[in-house]
């Protein structure tokens, strides 16, 4: 009898999985959000990635659902204050983003973000990306590890685990080093500062991971935890397009890492990027990011062209 409760219990799905449709469906009637969230439409204009049909069908009910949450975790922190009688008030809403490299968390975070923004003009939005927690090439190189960048190794976890406690602790300013895309490295010497925001999106490859030799997961931090899932045939056509993006923008700019690269045959371009995305990101999903997904809060699914076709939603 237990036997088969356990059976039943390990084959129960974590998810609820809405469609398109359905999902646009839910409207959470809260007084902060409702009327300012009718304006949403506005701000189509202003992002090139965001449609009138993702923010009717996707952002409106995720930012009632965000808000709904938001007004929760606002109550619990002030009840549990003045409980232990300790100031929690500065301690941000951490909304995390994981997914495979180029599956478009950047710019989920970047929608979600004005959004955010714009739905709560009196609050500070701020959000930032965990690239900055990757060792320097040089280091990268000493450790052998360039082939592995993306990989759990390649990032200095205990870094990212100081930053997020003193993110949740409040502190007044929190600095991270900067990381290029263009110079394909931690920019030497430049910070970025994270100064007490209400809420923070943090979104990297790494946010559901458990670090190496600790006991803290990133996502041990977040109040709200979005995957954004694809088919791995899809992701790779968007990393080979962005990788094409990177070869066009470097042509003339032989300060880009990708500027070599940009004068190389079609078929030597075509290979390299095929390479990286196979041995690298592509390995780095199945063997390590993937199987975080579970961690999630709400899963969000991209099929052909970005369309966002599926929003699942665990269950407790
Ligand atoms: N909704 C969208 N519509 C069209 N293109 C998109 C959309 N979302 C993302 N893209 C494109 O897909 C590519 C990958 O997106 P993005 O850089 O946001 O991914 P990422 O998951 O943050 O990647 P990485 O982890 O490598 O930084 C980019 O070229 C981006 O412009
Ligand atoms: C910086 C990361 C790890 C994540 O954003 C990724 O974009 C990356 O550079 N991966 C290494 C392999 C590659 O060049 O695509």
């Amino acid at each position: 009898m237990i036997a088969s409760k356990r059976k039943e219990l390990c084959v129960v799905e974590t998810y609820t999985h809405y469609s398109r449709e359905e999902w646009r469906d839910f409207y959470y009637s809260g007084e902060r959000v409702s009327r300012e969230i009718d304006n949403l439409d506005e701000l189509v204009s202003l992002n090139d990635r965001l449609t009138q049909e993702d923010v009717q069908d996707i952002y409106r009910p995720l930012l009632h659902y965000i808000d709904l949450l938001y007004m929760l975790a606002h109550h619990a922190a002030k009840q549990k204050g003045a409980f232990f009688d300790r100031d929690t008030s500065k301690a941000p809403f951490v909304i995390g983003i994981s997914g495979s490299v180029a599956v478009g968390k950047s710019t989920v975070a970047r929608v979600l973000r004005e959004l955010l923004d714009y739905t709560y003009p009196d609050q500070k939005v701020e959000m930032m990306t965990t690239d900055g927690f990757l060792y320097p090439n040089e280091e990268l190189r000493r450790r052998g590890l360039m082939s592995r960048k993306g990989f759990p190794e390649s990032y200095d976890m205990v870094a990212l685990l100081e930053f997020m406690r003193e993110i949740k602790l409040g502190e007044t300013t929190v600095s991270y080093p900067e990381y290029s895309h263009s110079i394909y490295d931690i920019v030497p010497g430049q910070m970025n500062t994270i100064e007490q925001p209400d809420i923070l999106i943090v979104e990297g490859i790494n946010t559901f991971q458990l670090p190496q030799n600790q006991q803290i997961y990133v996502s041990d931090f977040f109040d709200f935890a979005i995957y954004v899932d694809a088919e791995p045939l899809n992701i790779k056509k968007w990393y080979i397009k962005r990788f094409l993006m990177h070869l066009t923008d470097a042509k003339d700019d032989p300060t880009s890492y990708f500027y070599e690269m940009a004068h190389w045959t079609p078929e030597e371009i075509e290979n390299y990027g095929n390479e990286i995305w196979y041995t690298i990101n592509m390995t780095n999903l199945v063997q390590h990011i993937e199987p975080t997904k579970d961690r999630a809060d709400l899963i969000i699914h991209k099929g052909e062209g970005h369309v966002i076709d599926q929003i699942s939603v665990r269950k407790y």
